[in-house]
């Protein structure tokens, strides 16, 4: 994967007129303005001096890494460049090199917190001496934040330069590998795991977390019977979600509920705490009883519904479920809840989809104020054809939870329902908790660090067909 040979170039804004010789053997050069302490950047080459003199005539040095294969360094007075091969090219200001610095002066290394403001960085900071060598590209500043040294230097590797963020996984690209399915998708792909496994093992533990990302529901079986074990399962993601229903809760008949999960009737498909400003990312639903006629779980993938409708609708339809807001809202004497947003939302960049909002049974009056009729028949023309997708049996999910069995699904793309169920024979109790969005994209970052293969591989979906023909008709 690396260069064989030297690939890549130093490039200095001038020449160096010795004999040209082959500059595979370069190991540094060094761009420097040791002699008068004022670096002038793209002016006198008189202020470049190279550390391998024989090399001096090459702007060719090595490069072993991968990532800057074919790259130049090209170092001007209020920035510098890296071509990386033919076609690409970053430009980087000193003021973002400086700001990228995490010596253990700037970034703690055991809180990892920084120690400086971008806003300390004085607005002419620029490089004393800049050098490259084969692994990397080291700076020394002059007019640097005030407290810092001379001897501050930093020094950053090619892949740190490439990719700052240690890990792409919070990367749209990164997080839209999903893989959307239908019922018999998901009778094949389905993944149950242990709790033991699920607990105590890692790499198990991993391909869990990878289904989850992938899928959008996972289940663990052979679970404990208590009722503290739906937190235990939740904890090894992350810290429960606490709402108004409480850090965990259950769902089991009750006289009068104020909520229709508390009775024993069907439940039709929707998704959680639609009214808030930040609903719950994730669900789980523990089954500690089971015993009635009835009561089975439904899931379908509102991802999978999104694919088909973009293929058999027209665009203008399709888009006003990324334009147009339903409202939600939970109206009770102690509590007063309300938000708006589409069905299908579209993540910062508009190119993919981040979230299908959908609950219908906490919908609020319609914000249709200011839209035309024309809109507001097109707007429930599409939500009908939603609706029928969303339910139909072979998108459909089914399985009647046992005592033992918990799903764990993502509450922003998997909707959730159950039947009906009869309370005169046997009981059900499920108990469930939520986790937020932002703890499980940190847990999928953290196994994902630790067991890049397993991470890798762990999704049934890679050996399969592509995301796009995952709805049947
Ligand atoms: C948590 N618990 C099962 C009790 C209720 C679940 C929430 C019910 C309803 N979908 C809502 O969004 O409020
Ligand atoms: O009873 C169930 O299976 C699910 C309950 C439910 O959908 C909910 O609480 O939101």
């Amino acid at each position: 994967m690396y260069c064989r040979r030297a690939t890549a170039l130093l490039r200095l804004t001038r020449g160096v007129s010795q004999a040209p010789r082959c500059g595979f053997a370069a190991a540094a050069a060094r761009y420097t303005g040791d002699q008068s302490d004022s670096f002038r950047p793209g002016g006198e080459v008189s202020s470049l001096w190279l550390s391998q003199p024989g090399t001096a005539n090459a702007s060719v040095i090595k490069c072993e890494k991968n990532l800057i294969n074919d790259a130049k360094l090209r170092v001007e007075s209020d920035r510098l460049f890296v071509y990386n091969g033919t076609s690409k090219q970053n430009m980087y200001t000193y003021f973002y090199l400086r700001d990228l610095c995490k010596c253990p002066q700037c970034v703690d290394p055991h809180s990892k917190q920084r120690s400086f403001r971008s806003s300390d960085i004085p607005s002419n900071v620029a490089p004393r001496r800049v050098e490259w060598d084969n692994k990397k590209l080291v700076i020394q500043w002059q007019n640097d934040i005030p407290g810092y040294g001379k001897s501050h230097t930093s020094s950053f590797d090619p892949d740190y330069l490439e990719r700052p963020v240690t890990l792409a996984l919070h990367d749209p690209k990164n997080l839209r590998q999903v893989r959307p399915w239908h019922n018999s998708r998901m009778q094949r792909w389905q993944h149950w795991v242990s709790f033991e496994d699920y607990m105590n093992d890692e790499v198990k533990f991993t391909a869990a977390m990878r289904n989850l990302q992938t899928l959008g529901l996972i289940f663990v079986k052979d679970i404990p019977e208590s009722r503290e074990m739906v937190g235990k399962i939740a904890t090894r993601m992350g810290p429960l979600r606490n709402t108004f229903y409480g850090s965990t809760w259950d769902v089991r008949t009750v006289p009068q509920a104020k909520n229709v999960a508390y009775t024993n009737q069907h439940l039709g498909f929707h998704m959680d705490l639609m009214y808030m400003n930040e609903p719950p990312g994730f669900q789980l639903l523990h089954c500690l009883e089971n015993s009635c006629e009835g009561g089975e779980s439904l899931f379908s993938d509102t991802f999978n519904v999104v694919n088909w409708l973009r293929m058999h609708s027209t665009k203008s339809d399709y888009d006003l479920l990324t334009q147009m807001e339903l409202a939600y809202e939970y109206q009770h004497e102690d509590q007063i809840y309300h938000h708006k947003r589409p069905v299908i939302q579209m993540d910062a960049t508009g190119e993919f989809v981040q979230y299908v909002n959908y609950s219908p049974p906490f919908q609020s009056a319609l914000p249709l104020a200011k839209t035309s009729k024309d809109d507001q028949d097109r707007l429930m023309k599409i939500l009908r054809i939603f609706a029928k997708q969303l339910q139909k049996p072979t998108n459909i999910f089914q399985l009647k939870l046992n005592p033992g069995e918990c799903a764990i699904f993502n509450n922003r793309r998997i909707a959730h329902a159950r039947n009906h169920f009869n309370t005169t024979d046997g009981s059900r109790w499920l108990a469930g908790a939520y986790v937020d969005e932002d703890a499980i994209l940190s847990r999928y970052a953290v196994c994902q660090k630790k067991y890049p293969n397993v991470w890798r591989d762990a999704t049934p979906a890679t050996a399969d067909s592509a995301p796009n023909d995952a709805t049947e008709d």
